[in-house]
Order: C-alpha cells, then sequence, then structure tokens
C-alpha cells in the first residue's frame, strides 16, 4: 500500500510538485496528484483537505503536501482527526517525524527549502520506521 503516495500543492508549491514526483516514480513509488496543476494563484485548503481525506480514509499510508511555508496546507491537514502532518524543512526533522511523531502527512515550504533537501526529506519521510514504545503512549495523547 505504501507504494501509492498522494501529493497535493497549492500555486505556491506547485513548482516541487513535478520533480518530487518523478523522484518517487524512479524510487518505486506511485504518487497520486491531486493538484493543483499550475502557478494561477489557487486556495491551500482545497487541495490539503482532499490528499488529508484520502490518507485519513486508508486510501494511502503517507501523503505529502506543498505549499509556500508549509503552514496553511500542515494546519489544515491536522484538522483531520487521522492525521499527522508534519512541517519539515530538514532531513532529521523528516526522521523525527517519523521516528517519534508517526507522521503520515509531511508537509513542506517550497519557498524556504532547497529541492534537494526536499528530496531528501520525502526520502527520510517514506523510508523511515516509527519507534513506538514512548512515542507510541505519546502520540496517543494527541487526540482531544
Ligand atoms: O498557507 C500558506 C501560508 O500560511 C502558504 O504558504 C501559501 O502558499 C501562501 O499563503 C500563498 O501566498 P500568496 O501570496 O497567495 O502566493
Amino acid at each position: 500500500m505504501m507504494k501509492k503516495i498522494a501529493i497535493g500543492a497549492d500555486h505556491a508549491g506547485f513548482s516541487y510538485k513535478q520533480p518530487i514526483k518523478e523522484w518517487l516514480e524512479a524510487n518505486g513509488y506511485e504518487p497520486v496528484d491531486y493538484g493543483t496543476d499550475s502557478f494561477e494563484s489557487v486556495d491551500y485548503p482545497d487541495f490539503a483537505h482532499p490528499v488529508a481525506s484520502a490518507v485519513e480514509n486508508g486510501e494511502f499510508e503517507r501523503g505529502i503536501l506543498l505549499c509556500g511555508s508549509g503552514q496553511g496546507v500542515c494546519m489544515t491537514a491536522n484538522k483531520h482527526a487521522g492525521i499527522r502532518a508534519a512541517l519539515v524543512w530538514e532531513k532529521e526533522i523528516a526522521e523525527l517525524s517519523r521516528q517519534h511523531n508517526d507522521a503520515n502527512i509531511i508537509c513542506l515550504p517550497v519557498r524556504f527549502i532547497e529541492l534537494e533537501e526536499a528530496l531528501i526529506s520525502v526520502q527520510k519521510f517514506l523510508s523511515t520506521d516509527f519507534e513506538s514504545g514512548r512515542h507510541q503512549r505519546r502520540v496517543g495523547k494527541m487526540a482531544c
């Protein structure tokens, strides 16, 4: 199931969507693209909600969201009860978001991260396991 990855962006995240899709395909993943498809100004919740819903309902194990700062898509995705969306700006944060937080969506700030760092972060996000143990207890306390 992990092989299918949901990906979505607003206009500010659009420029990294294609390179990330190409990296996913080159590394054995199957990206499913929820848009947007141009630099025309759009509203990030219109793309973050569908990706979050698809991960939440089990269609995908992981998702990738892109916007200018990463904040808008992250805040939107985290409105979904089954989502743990992580704002990631470098690879170690990506690893920690998996090891400690069992993140199921990575949110990348395309206006503030180099493409190479974004790609390495995606790689870490997809290949790092949750450590469980004390972290499972904490993740279990997230819901309110
Ligand atoms: O949600 C955001 C910021 O909280 C994202 O970074 C958006 O991509 C950004 O707000 C878009 O800004 P723009 O001036 O409309 O291009």
